[in-house]
């Protein structure tokens, strides 16, 4: 309940209800918007008004006037990138962009802990405040330990369903017969959408985001020697040794290709480390999605713009994987205030 409050509450203050101040800047001839970077900046936002009850504004053009979220913004965004390029370098990570990465990763850092003092997150007598925090500040023994939890769930919420929204709003511009039936649906029903819900489950197998998983590489490190049932070589019959310490890497990308794996779809991952955001990465969906489509209701594939085969889309790899092509709609020129 508090998760919607904070979602449903904050959405029309800074996000679509704004509509008009949000997209102007962006539109392009004959309403023409990438939404994929909008996105982006959409869920940065909802997911720091979930984790510190603090809007930071990056969807907006004046990010709320305050010179403190700008930084915040531009920092995290270039924390990110950098730190998945130093990632992919691995041994050699210290190589790039040594200086200018600790310089955004300190700036980063000052704006959560700044939140925590000012708020006062640590005292014995922050107590039920603010939800989710405070339970995660009595956990936490130091500040820094509470910083990086908090900026841990944020990488995590936010590129992932920024990257839902963007291949599912690319689909159902692509298949006019489905999204028709989501605008009924929207139109018709109040309360539970079942067809939307559906394809925002089942968008990450149709649409392939089982072939296009948002989170496509993931990895575990053996706690103890464990034994794999079978490998992940050509005819997988034998089973592997992982030894204690060792590093197993499991690409979803791939698995999902393997027809005859029983635990082949798991966008969400499953076991202690699940994700846990799950729930609310539906419901963000679900509701911008629902937004959009009773902000634009003639959002339509622009002319020109590729109508390319399911399966065949450009991919960029980061931390997610999101459409190298972003996600151009026509908005259908209806920007009602
Ligand atoms: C469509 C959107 C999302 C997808 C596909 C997704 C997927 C995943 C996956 C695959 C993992 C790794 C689990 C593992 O390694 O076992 C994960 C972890 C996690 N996710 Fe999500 N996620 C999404 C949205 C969110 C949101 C919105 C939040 C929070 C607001 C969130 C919070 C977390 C956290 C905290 C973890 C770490 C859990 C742990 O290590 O115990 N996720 N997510």
């Amino acid at each position: 309940e508090n998760v919607k409050m904070v979602l449903f509450e904050n959405f029309d203050d800074y996000g679509f209800g704004d509509r008009r101040a949000v997209f102007a800047p962006f539109l392009g001839s004959g309403g023409v918007v990438d939404l994929q970077p909008l996105f982006f900046n959409l869920t940065l936002d909802t997911t720091m008004a979930m984790l510190l009850g603090k809007l930071v504004y990056s969807l907006r053009i004046d990010n709320g006037n305050e010179d403190s979220n700008r930084a915040f913004v531009e920092s995290f965004i270039t924390a990110q990138e950098s730190l998945v390029k130093r990632f992919r370098i691995a041994f050699f990570y210290f190589l790039y962009a040594f200086l200018s990465f600790r310089r955004v990763c300190s700036t980063t850092h000052r704006f959560v802990e700044d939140y925590i003092h000012e708020r006062n997150l640590q005292s014995s007598e922050a107590g039920e405040l603010y939800g989710f925090i405070d339970k995660l500040a009595q956990k936490c023994g130091t500040t820094a330990e509470l910083r990086d939890q908090l900026l841990n769930v944020l990488l995590a919420g936010r590129d992932t369903t920024a990257c839902c929204l963007s291949w599912i709003v690319r689909f159902l511009v692509r298949h006019s017969e489905v999204m028709d039936r989501v605008r009924t649906e929207i139109v018709s029903v109040l309360g539970k959408m079942w067809y939307l819900a559906f394809i925002i489950k089942e968008s990450m197998k149709i649409f392939r985001l089982r072939l296009y998983p948002l989170v496509p590489l993931n990895n575990k490190t053996a706690m103890r020697i464990t034994i794999l049932p079978t490998s992940s070589r050509p005819n997988r019959k034998s089973p592997i040794l992982v030894k204690r310490g060792k590093v197993v890497i499991m690409s979803q990308y791939e698995i999902d290709e393997l027809k005859d794996i029983g635990w082949a779809y798991f966008p969400f991952n499953g076991g202690p480390r699940a994700c846990l955001g799950e729930d609310f990465a539906i419901m963000e969906v679900l509701y911008t999605i629902v937004r959009l489509l009773q902000s634009f209701p003639l959002v339509k594939l622009p002319v020109g713009e590729k109508n390319e085969v399911v399966g065949s889309e450009k991919q960029r790899l980061t931390l997610v994987l999101s459409s190298a092509d972003g996600c151009r709609v026509n908005l259908g020129q209806s920007i009602a205030s």
